[in-house]
């Protein structure tokens, strides 16, 4: 199997080197709540900036919807970027075109430049030809770091590879490497928790992983849309209604691998998106029509510490409920504390994953406690189904 070139292969004294970063990092309150993804980045800039490169970083941040301030990388990313590396870090506020053009072509040896998010021109996700060029024009070589990007097929992880010499970066390199280590032959039973958010990003890769792994636990928004698939009321919880027949083939399809689903019994409703609203557990059958489920219930919680306890390996992205608003945070702190508990007894190897899974586990207490924590959610479990991704895949060319 060929492999890809890496910071090793190259003498970047000089260059124009364009990162490929992930950046895409959780935010409360108009800051960086945790910043693991700048943290593990640092390493591949700080070496190329050392060696006399001149670094340009690209990155998406959120799913922005054309030009919106509200994903600017500049207002709240570049100030945590700076305190992370502990130097300046000029921006752009553009990623191609006359501004991005001047402000590489201003650059000194060792200097670091931030371009605008990637993902404010729809070419990025299309992985247009025209604008993976523009982007590559801007450098000499280019570095893909963004190993929790790797599962998409963009502009700025799959297209600018086919115009420049394309190397890995550090953090790229260690997370395969972990990876590898940690779950090229896992111990069984697998248990993978998925949760969060991403809904239909993430649907397809779980009719994959159910061959993979021995019980899938799902909680989150990815919990209520199976539960309303199967007819379960969900009110006003965040849920894709119209994902009931990706639900019942990924069903099938865990039933066929005799992988076992294991849904939330029980949850905690809230009539509002807030901290401290006030909340009550109640069961699927009771879930009313005005709330929405913020969190997974005390007898899901007892369910899930009962099937750790027979688990050998688990892979989890995704939190089990709003973590970032309290006490909605307690059944993912639970699952967390018992599992973290169950690794330090060498009982569990944990594997975790996620920009906010990471922010729930810090919270948590438990980042040190994980056998491995990955940068990368959806890239991660893709890995894990054995698929090559594509921003992986295109450094090996
Ligand atoms: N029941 C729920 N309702 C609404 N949001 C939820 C629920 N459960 C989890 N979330 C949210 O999911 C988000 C994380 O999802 P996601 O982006 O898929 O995870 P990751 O970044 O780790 O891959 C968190 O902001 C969390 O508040
Ligand atoms: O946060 C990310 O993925 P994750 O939620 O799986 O951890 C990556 O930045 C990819 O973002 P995307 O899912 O909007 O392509």
């Amino acid at each position: 199997m060929s492999t890809f070139k890496t910071l090793d292969d190259v003498d970047v004294r000089g260059k124009t080197v364009l990162v490929r970063g992930d950046l895409n990092v959780p935010v409360e309150d108009g800051t960086v709540s945790d910043t693991t993804r700048l943290d593990r980045l640092a390493p591949t800039i700080d070496e190329i900036a050392d060696k006399g490169g001149r670094v340009v970083l690209l990155s998406h941040f959120g799913r922005p919807k054309g030009v919106t301030p509200e994903f600017s990388l500049k207002t709240i990313v570049l100030p945590a970027l700076e305190e992370v590396l502990e130097r300046p870090v000029a921006f752009a506020a553009d990623c191609v075109g006359p501004v991005a053009e001047a402000a590489v072509k201003a650059l000194k040896d060792g200097q670091i430049l931030l371009l605008e998010n990637v993902r404010f021109h729809p070419e990025e996700e299309k992985n247009d030809p025209a604008f993976a060029k523009a982007l590559a024009a801007l450098g000499d070589i280019y570095v893909n770091d963004a190993f929790s990007a790797a599962h998409r097929a963009h502009a700025s992880t799959e297209g600018i590879t086919h115009h420049l010499p394309s190397y890995a970066g550090r953090l790229m390199q260690a997370e395969l490497e972990a990876l590898s280590a940690a779950l090229e032959a896992p111990e069984r039973p697998v248990l993978a928790i998925v949760g969060g958010a991403k809904i239909s990003t993430k649907l397809d890769l779980l009719g994959n992983l159910v061959a993979k792994v021995d019980r899938l636990v799902l909680g989150g928004g990815m919990a209520n849309t199976f539960l309303a698939a199967q007819g379960v009321n969900v009110g006003k919880s965040l849920c894709e209604h119209d994902m009931a027949d990706a639900v019942h083939s990924i069903l099938a399809k865990a039933k066929a691998a005799g992988c076992e689903i294991v849904l939330p019994v029980d949850g905690v409703v809230a009539r509002e998106f807030k901290a401290d609203a006030p909340h009550e557990a109640v069961d699927n059958a009771a879930i009313p029509a005005d709330a929405m489920l913020l969190d997974i219930g005390p007898k899901s919680v007892a369910n899930l510490k009962a099937v750790l306890a027979e688990t050998k390996t688990v892979v989890w992205n995704g939190p089990l409920g709003v973590f970032e608003k309290r006490p909605f945070d307690a059944g993912t702190v639970a699952v967390a504390r018992a599992a973290a508990d169950l690794t330090q007894a060498g009982k569990l190897l944990t594997v975790a994953g996620g920009g906010d899974t990471v922010a729930a586990l810090a919270h948590a207490g438990v980042e040190d406690r994980f056998s491995y924590i990955s940068t990368a959610g959806g890239a991660f479990l893709e890995w894990l189904e054995g698929k090559d991704l594509p921003g992986v895949a295109a450094l090996k060319r």
